[in-house]
């Protein structure tokens, strides 16, 4: 049975990556009998200045309906100032579906060691991933308040959102390097303390996996400094936010890593973990890398399609390893040469599959 593929393309850089990464996923499901049909709606930006709205109801029932959703990424300038703000489509359509788990993977391939900021001793070898919560905490707590004289922002977690995310989190790591790290501000934050004494509780549970516990600026630092001593970090909402976007980082660039937004039910969502880059929109200097990622993902996880998630990464690989890369990672190809690159190593017969 064919796949359904529910592609919100989103602003700026959005509509680039997303028809570079569908480009690619064209070309490894023709050599590999990937079946699978594509539903596009607008959503973000996009949406708000078609319909009104960030997350227009047919692209929330489309995204429902569907068996994975793609986003590139949404927001930027233009609405800035407006009643209503792409983000806000953003975080409705995780609530909606319940996409309570957003793993972040950050993971330094071979080729992209002397593109990374830091050292090669220190990075060589980073592969751990970064759990986050997406549907709760500070990003949806109430109340919210902006006045001229002063500005709330509420962080909000139940007990049950705190175990099913560390929950998600330990499972993960019996698949990995049984390692989890809980990052917190438990010297400060009540909803940190009750983490803290759920994660000890919910330990138990997974007798083979090691626990340590980290505060979430001490991790930031250990990031840069240790990033091999990670296996899966699992944090709130803002905290995961920033520390991913740090985390991405020292890989080489933000515009390679890929992301899974899962629920307990229904489709997951995967998606770039970085913005609209509205500073590089129209150059040709977006990286396609975090949208191909994506999609691979997605093959893997959502149609179990490994040979055909194989056969772009083999081609990424390879690509990247002569060379061919955008300016996020110091190269000179275009957004549309490096696809193109990626495409003739996926089709290429001698290419060693
Ligand atoms: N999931 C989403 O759709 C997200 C949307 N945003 C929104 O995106 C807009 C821009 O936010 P920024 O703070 O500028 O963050 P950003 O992540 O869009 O960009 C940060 C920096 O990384 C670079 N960059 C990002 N993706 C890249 C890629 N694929 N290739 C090469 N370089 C890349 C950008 O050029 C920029 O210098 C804002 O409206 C923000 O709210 C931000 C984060 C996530
Ligand atoms: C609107 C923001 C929460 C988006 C973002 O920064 C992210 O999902 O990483
Ligand atoms: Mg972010």
């Amino acid at each position: 049975m064919s796949a359904t593929i529910a592609v919100l393309p989103g602003d700026y850089i959005g509509p680039e990556i997303m028809q570079a990464g569908l480009a690619v996923l064209k070309a490894a499901a023709a050599a590999t009998n990937f079946d699978y049909q594509l539903k596009t709606y607008p959503f973000g930006g996009a949406a708000i200045d078609a319909t009104g709205e960030p997350l227009p109801a047919a692209t929330l029932k489309g995204a429902q309906a569907a068996d994975a959703i793609l986003l590139a990424a949404i927001g930027g300038p233009k609405w800035d100032n407006a009643t209503q703000r792409p983000e806000a489509g953003l975080l409705a359509i995780r609530k909606a579906l319940g996409l309570f788990a957003n793993i972040r993977p950050t993971q330094v391939l071979p080729a992209l060691v002397p593109r990374s900021p830091l050292k090669a001793d220190i990075v060589s070898g980073t592969d751990f991933v970064i759990v986050r919560e997406l549907t709760s905490g500070i990003y949806f707590g109430e109340p919210r308040e902006l006045a001229a004289d002063h500005a709330i922002d509420t962080m909000v977690y139940q007990a049950s959102e705190i175990e099913r995310i560390l929950r998600a989190g330990f499972e993960l790591a019996q698949t990995r390097r049984n390692h989890v790290t809980v990052v917190d501000k438990a010297n400060v934050l009540a909803t940190s303390k009750l983490w803290r004494q759920i994660a000890a509780q919910v330990a138990t549970d997974y007798p083979t996996v090691t626990v340590d516990y980290e505060y979430v600026d001490a991790a930031a630092m250990k990031i840069v400094q240790q990033p091999t001593h990670f296996d899966v970090i699992i944090t709130e909402n803002l905290f995961g936010d920033i520390l991913s976007d740090e985390a991405a980082t020292i890989t080489g660039s933000l515009g390679t890593i890929p992301s899974e937004s899962r629920g307990i039910s229904g489709p997951s969502l995967y998606e770039p973990i970085h913005g609209s880059a509205p500073d590089i929109a129209g150059t040709g200097k977006a990286d396609p890398l975090s949208m191909i990622n994506s999609i691979m993902l997605m093959l893997r996880n959502s149609f179990q399609a490994n040979a055909t998630a194989d056969r772009i990464a083999q081609a990424v690989a390879v690509t990247l390893a002569a060379g061919i890369m955008t300016p996020d990672l110091g190269g000179t190809a275009t957004t549309k040469s490096m696809t193109k690159a990626i495409i003739e190593q996926i089709t290429t017969k001698e290419a060693m599959y």
